[in-house]
């Protein structure tokens, strides 16, 4: 009889996190660990790196690690080459992220540079250089990490703001470019998840009651909650999914009065 359950499970797959050692990133990475995939953690960090590598070879998962600045993406690239060689890459996630908040007229060029290489520049080349792998397999899930801050309008920076939206307009024109090689191009479009980048603000009760007041679900997300979403969209069960966003939003985005 047919089964209708697709897999979830990432046995025998290889998938490359950026960002990969705090926050949304490691929650990512564990999880993809622990559904059966061979990760590659990318992060700045070799103390970070160092930690959740043992932190998942404690429980026998499969883990390599890169330090690097996403920045600095040909250097990310030739690690991943020196330990991939001719091995193939299956999930591909430009998670790594980061934001200068500030009025419009504050913002430097510098403070420009630095959030349009790490959030958007950094994820074009990225996938660029996952697609050339990809396309010989004829099969390969490339992630975004967008935010609902590239599609409805936020208070925390236009700069950042644009990168985000720039990220699912991209995740869209690659998915009709790559999509006759197998390969499909998503984007997550996350809320408040409490990690670094967020600490800070979520410490804030009016701020957190702003944010919950423009919530259906009333409460920031959980960390498993985009992980989940994240494995999704690297599983076989979304695999006829393209060029799409998935806010993971408690309902923000669609929340009009
Ligand atoms: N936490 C949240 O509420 C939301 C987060 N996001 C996005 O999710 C992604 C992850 O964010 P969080 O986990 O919250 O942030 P985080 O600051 O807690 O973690 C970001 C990770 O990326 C790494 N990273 C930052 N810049 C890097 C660079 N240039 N090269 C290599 N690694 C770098 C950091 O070392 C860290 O491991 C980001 O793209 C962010 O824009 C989007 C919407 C909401
Ligand atoms: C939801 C946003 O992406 C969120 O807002 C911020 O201030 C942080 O920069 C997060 O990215």
């Amino acid at each position: 009889m047919e089964r209708y359950l697709p897999s979830f499970d990432l046995n025998g797959k290889t998938a490359v996190v950026t960002g990969a050692t705090k926050g949304i990133g490691k929650a990512i990475s564990t999880a993809y660990a622990e559904a059966g995939a061979q990760v590659i953690l990318v992060s700045r960090t070799q103390e970070d790196l160092d930690r959740l590598d043992n932190e998942l070879k404690a429980q026998n998962l499969k883990v390599h690690t890169i330090a690097g600045d996403v920045q600095d993406y040909k250097q990310i690239i030739d690690k991943v080459e020196t330990i991939m060689k001719d091995q193939p890459i299956d999930i591909w996630v430009n998670n790594a992220g980061m934001n200068i908040r500030s009025e419009a007229e504050e913002v430097s060029e510098e403070e420009w540079e630095q959030i349009v290489q790490t959030n958007m520049k950094s994820a074009f080349f990225l996938s660029q250089y996952a697609a050339k792998k990809m396309k010989g397999q004829g099969y390969g899930k490339i992630i975004n990490m967008s935010s609902v801050g590239g599609h409805v309008a936020l208070r925390t920076g236009v700069v950042y703001a644009m990168t985000k939206a720039a990220l699912i307009q991209m995740s869209k024109t690659l998915a009709i470019e790559w999509g006759k090689y197998g390969i499909r191009v998503n984007a997550i479009g996350p809320w408040y998840f409490p990690t670094a980048l967020t600490e800070k603000l979520l410490e804030d009760e009016e701020y957190v009651q702003d944010i919950l007041d423009r919530t259906p679900l009333k409460r920031i997300g959980k960390l498993k909650e985009i992980a989940g979403t994240a494995v999704f969209l690297a599983s076989e069960a979304s695999d006829y999914m393209t060029g799409q966003t998935l806010f993971v939003d408690g309902g923000m985005t669609i929340y009009g009065f």
